[in-house]
């Protein structure tokens, strides 16, 4: 279990950043991974010619270069300053320097509860013109896991179940997450995602755990998330 604890909270990194300098930094990665996503999308639907695409290809490799004379040694883990601002720019939902996460903006309703909306499109691809059920539980994990924290625990998900009942059209969707019931360690997240205004496209309950292994104490404040996610 303490491998699991310093796994886990050696990604936890104190990195004393002033959040105004943070902030800074976040739009423009932000910038950036919205440009590489518009890149994704372009990529996908393009019928430009060959020799196109190929010279396009050197002209990304070229850029890749640049961005490699200065990286991180490992993934982005989790970061916060003193200030309590925290920030998670590679989260594979809400990294804001991901771009290989969808477009999206969790919104907390106050504790336990939470909504966001967001367009999916070409890249978010399943049964065709319909989003992927990975994609689904993927981002409905992410909202249910962060109702369930709060930023003032951690948790981890447990358990997943998921309810496809209708196809999911690509474009604009909403999900919803609130916690239906917690005893101990154990909190019950229940969680929808469809077409706003229509019946759940998918439907959501997860059991998340805060880890036998995890520091006991709940902050008084919480843990101040991204502003941005
Ligand atoms: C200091 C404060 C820190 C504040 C931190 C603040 C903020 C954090 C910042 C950001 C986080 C915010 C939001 C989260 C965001 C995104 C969500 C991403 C979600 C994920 O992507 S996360 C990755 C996938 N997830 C895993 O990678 C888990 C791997 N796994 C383990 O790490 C362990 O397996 C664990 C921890 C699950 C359990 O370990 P454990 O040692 O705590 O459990 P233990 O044995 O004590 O069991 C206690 C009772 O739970 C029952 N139980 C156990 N496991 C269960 C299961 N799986 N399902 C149903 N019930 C289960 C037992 O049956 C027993 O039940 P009973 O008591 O009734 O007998």
């Amino acid at each position: 279990m303490h491998d699991n604890l310093g796994m886990t909270m050696g990604m936890f990194i104190h990195d004393e950043v002033p959040t105004d300098e943070v902030e800074r930094r976040e739009k423009a990665v932000s910038a950036l991974a919205d440009s590489v996503r518009d890149l994704v999308d372009a990529t996908i639907r393009t019928t430009v010619a060959d020799d196109e695409l190929a010279a396009v290809r050197a002209e990304v490799d070229g850029l890749v270069a640049r961005l490699r004379t200065a990286q991180l040694p490992g993934p982005a883990g989790v970061r916060y300053n003193s200030e309590g601002r925290s920030w998670n720019w590679g989260n594979a939902v809400v990294g804001r320097g991901n771009a290989v996460a969808p477009p999206v903006d969790i919104v907390h309703d106050g504790f336990g509860s939470a909504y966001a909306e967001m367009t999916l499109g070409a890249a978010y691809e399943g049964p065709p013109g319909m989003v992927h059920g990975g994609v689904s539980a993927l981002m409905l994990d992410q909202i249910m896991g962060e109702t369930a924290s709060g930023f003032r625990r951690l948790t981890m998900t447990g358990t997943l179940t998921l309810r496809y009942r209708r196809p999911l059209p690509l474009g604009p969707v909403r999900m919803e997450a609130r916690i239906a019931h917690e005893e101990g360690r154990k909190i019950t997240v229940e969680a929808q995602i469809g077409v706003r205004g229509e019946d759940a496209a998918v439907e959501a309950t997860g059991l998340f755990l805060i880890p036998s292994w995890a520091p006991l104490a709940e902050t008084e404040q919480g843990w101040s998330r991204s502003a941005e996610g």
